[in-house]
């Protein structure tokens, strides 16, 4: 066979990594009130005072992240400036299926030197991490924020918030102040903590909104400049990735995803220009990646109860009681060869679970007496999609 990449060329991006997810946008578009309000709430950390604690909320993809590292850097440029300044560490951790001592311990390590010996995985109690945090940060000195992104996400969270925003007056800390920045998409967070907790974080909340289509579409044109070449794409098909991404959750990542994967089926043609049609068929593929994802992040046996009611719903068998459910799961879970949850318990647990993340609807349905009143389930989304998605899922699992 010839060499099969000869004569293979680059011809419709100049720069991709543009719109890509870790890629860092110099400039954040349409978020001027945000920035306003963000920057009003971080001024004390120029001015020696004790830091706000502040709160992100917003759905996802709308730039809660990004705005956040843009006004890290920015405050962390304009203290570096200022000589009569404190120093200023920004410290970023995701709390995704993390503890409060996790959370401690990346901190710790992170600051601490080469040569000091890491904080143990175990064995130490989450106020031994407090105090190994206290001690480290006293001797550094100076103002730190605590970037906690999906805060929604940390194991005992209240402890952690509880302790850290009274270190100061406690006399834990006596050379430096910190600051907690909590982002999340969980707009009933601050519900869920307990009184005392919201009574000493005094935070101030900043929320985002989805974008609208204009807003999306700035947002685009800045990126596709940079991302491809010349007259490489239409305005038509940037407008109508923004519109999509409007329509359906208002989210930035959704529409470059759509630009990014217009762009990659455009190449695969070996088309010069990304057009309207590139941007329709990307929609599918990236609504397949979307629902993949999703379905990814939850536990085997969720997934394994998902795919069983898409079985129920696509032979036409649904709306379904949890028992059915049950005995469906035990075959899918045979398929697969994992053993499954023995108590119906533990199925409807998850049954709860996946409702509540939009996978599956449930209506309540009452036999008076007889019965006694029950569920019956539905998936609430296309049962090939989950077929595909557990497939996708599974030939990566393989080794
Ligand atoms: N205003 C903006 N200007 C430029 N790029 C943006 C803007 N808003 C979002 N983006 C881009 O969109 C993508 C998603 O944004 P980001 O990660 O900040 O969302 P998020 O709200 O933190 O979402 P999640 O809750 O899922 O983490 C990133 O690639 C980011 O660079």
């Amino acid at each position: 066979m010839n060499d099969p990449f000869e004569g293979m060329t680059n011809q419709l991006f100049e720069d991709k990594h543009v719109l890509e997810e870790d890629y860092a946008p110099e400039t954040i578009l349409e978020r001027e009130d945000e920035i306003n309000a963000y920057r009003n709430a971080l001024k004390d950390v120029l001015f020696g005072r004790n830091p706000s604690n502040i709160f992100i909320y917003g759905k996802t993809g709308v730039g809660k992240t990004a705005v956040t590292r843009y006004m890290m850097k920015a405050l962390q440029k304009q203290v570096d400036s200022r000589d009569e300044t404190d120093d200023l560490y920004v410290l970023f951790h995701n709390c995704n299926n993390d503890s409060a001592y996790g959370t401690l311990r990346a901190f710790i390590n992170t600051l601490r030197d080469d040569s000091e010996p890491n904080f143990p995985k175990k064995g130490l109690s989450t106020g031994d991490a407090l105090e190994a945090f206290y001690t480290t940060l006293d001797e550094r000195g100076g103002t730190f924020l605590l970037v906690l992104d999906e805060i929604d996400h940390l194991a005992k969270v209240n402890s952690l918030l509880y302790e850290l925003p009274r270190a100061r007056s406690n006399g834990n800390l006596t050379h430096a102040r910190i600051g907690v920045i909590g982002i999340s998409n969980n707009y009933r967070f601050r519900d869920s903590l307990s009184p005392k907790v919201k009574g000493t974080l005094m935070e101030k909340e900043l929320s985002f909104s989805p974008y609208d289509a204009n807003e999306l579409r700035t947002i685009l044109m800045h990126r596709a400049e940079k991302a491809f070449v010349d007259d490489a794409y239409t305005q038509s098909a940037i407008s109508l990735c923004a519109a999509k991404a409007a329509q359906d959750t208002g989210s930035a990542r959704q529409a470059l995803d759509l630009l990014s994967t217009g762009g990659d089926l455009a190449e695969d043609r070996n088309d010069e220009v990304v057009t309207d049609d590139h941007i329709h068929s990307a929609e599918t593929r990236v609504q397949r990646g979307r629902v993949r994802n999703k379905i990814r992040d939850q536990t085997p046996h969720a997934q394994l109860i998902l795919e069983a009611v898409a079985r129920l719903e696509s032979s036409d068998e649904t709306p379904v009681r949890s028992k059915s459910i049950q005995s469906t799961y035990e075959r899918v879970a045979a398929h697969w060869g994992t053993d499954p949850l023995s108590s119906l318990r533990s199925v409807q647990d998850h049954l709860s679970e996946l409702e509540m993340l939009g996978f599956l609807s449930r209506t309540e349905r009452n036999d008076g007496r007889a019965g006694g009143a029950y569920y019956e389930y539905e998936l609430a989304m296309d049962a090939d999609a989950v077929f595909t998605a557990r497939e996708e899922i599974a030939a990566e699992q393989e080794p």
